[in-house]
């Protein structure tokens, strides 16, 4: 009887299937690998073969990846994985077969999963947003604006009433939303539940003095069951999100999160902490791209995805990861980016020409560095992101607000480090 061997799961002739899951990588062979030996390898590794040869009796190989396409120059490889190797709806194990074992292969000396084109029956099992980009209208009113939102420094170490106070300021200063940061959830110093009611008490004054819509992205990171424990305090005191760092707490537990979310009708902010650790070396890991991908299947609303590099952080193609953030899938919603990290009012024209207004500008120490501090800070903020969206010069929209005019002589369009 004949055996699978590597062999099996090469076949450059192939043409994928509408319903295949085809996933594209760079990879760098093992040096003593040609492409064409390693592209079967992770084929192999990342479905149903492995090292040895196998006997086995039925159509197995029907549940067998197929590496279809090889890039030779590019060191690109195209495999195509057939619907059934799937659990539908079950991100932890679709991520088990197509970044798996791979990642660590000696076949290969380095290997990033760049992109995946997800087939109907896959990307419809899961739920996707519930909000998408309509957060700008059907939370806030905000219209052809980006929503604003800010995050107060230190991230953590203020007590409650500080971090209240200060969220109180950012808001009556113009700002969307307070955000709490990738590290703040339940410490001694500032406890979720006290953070959380007196915050929402102060959004209240805040609506009420500024007559607009402001809203709190309340970090309920932690375990699921403290997760969902934490997603229900939120909805039960009127908060309108969640914040969720979906890589540290792992998309599993986003999914019981967007379950539980939609039973309270609430949106769900994503923070990207530790995306770096996947995506940061260009030629290794699962890319920024494929990782906000599998944020919007999973069903987060809003998503980091960096600032054109104009902040203080390495960014992957952030206009390629929001198109394909905004783009038609199977008429699931869509995902608001978030630009975040370093920015400060001058760097908003330049943002909002690279990435349009279709987003959220995010600031911490672009609102609160801010010398005559929070709520001028937020006045800056709310200024620079009017005037970029009315096609306004920022110099101009500066001379009818100080706090604008004393941000830009701060930190004129400098990237800051
Ligand atoms: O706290 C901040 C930004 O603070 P600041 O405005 O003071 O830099 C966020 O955690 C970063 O946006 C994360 O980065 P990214 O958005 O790239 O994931
Ligand atoms: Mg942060």
């Amino acid at each position: 009887m004949p055996g699978i061997t590597y062999e099996d799961f090469l076949d450059l002739a192939y043409d994928p299937a509408a319903d295949e899951l085809v996933c594209e990588f760079a990879i760098e062979p093992a040096t003593d690998m040609d492409m064409e030996a390693a592209a079967s390898r992770v084929a192999s590794e990342s479905s149903n073969g492995t090292w040895a040869e196998l006997q086995v009796e039925g159509s197995i190989t029907d549940l067998s990846a197929t590496a279809c396409a090889i890039d030779e120059e590019r060191g690109r490889i195209t495999v195509a994985y057939p619907d059934e190797l799937f659990e539908h709806g079950n991100m932890a194990q679709v991520l088990s077969c197509i970044a798996g074992n791979i990642m660590g292969m000696k076949a290969v000396e380095r290997i990033r999963l760049l992109d995946c084109d997800w087939p109907e029956p896959l990307a419809t099992s899961f739920p996707g947003p519930q909000f998408g980009t309509n957060v700008r209208q059907d939370i806030f009113d905000a219209g052809d604006r980006p929503i604003t939102a800010t995050v107060p420094k230190p991230k953590v170490g203020l007590s409650t009433e500080q971090h209240v106070t200060v969220g109180e300021e950012a808001w009556t200063g113009g700002l969307d939303l307070l955000k709490d940061d990738e590290n703040l959830t339940d410490q001694e110093f500032n406890p979720f539940a006290d953070r959380l009611t007196e915050s929402l008490a102060a959004r209240d004054r805040a609506e009420e003095e500024t007559g607009e819509t402001k809203s709190y992205l309340v970090n309920v990171t932690a375990d699921t069951r403290r997760m969902l424990e934490r997603v229900d305090m939120a909805a039960e005191h009127g908060c309108e999100y969640v914040m969720v760092d979906v890589i540290t707490t792992g998309w599993a537990a986003v999914q019981r999160v967007r379950e539980r979310c939609e039973k309270h009708g609430l949106a769900i902010h994503a923070h990207r902490a530790m995306h770096a650790a996947f995506d940061r070396i260009p030629t290794h890991g699962v890319s920024m791209r494929v990782l906000a991908q599998i944020g919007r299947l999973c069903g987060v609303d809003q998503l980091h995805t960096g600032t054109a590099d104009l902040g203080k952080l390495e960014n992957e193609d952030t206009v390629g990861i929001n198109e394909w953030l905004y783009s038609d899938l199977y008429g699931m919603n869509d995902v608001l980016p978030m630009a975040s990290g370093g920015l400060h009012p001058g760097l908003v024209p330049e943002l909002v020409d690279r990435v349009g207004t279709n987003i959220g500008v995010q600031a911490g120490g672009g609102v609160h560095g801010h010398p005559d501090g929070t709520h001028a800070g937020a006045k800056a903020l709310r200024a620079a992101v009017d005037a970029a969206t009315a096609g306004q010069d920022i110099h101009e929209k500066a001379k009818a607000v100080p706090e604008l005019a004393t941000a830009l002589e701060k930190w004129g369009t400098e990237t800051p480090r």
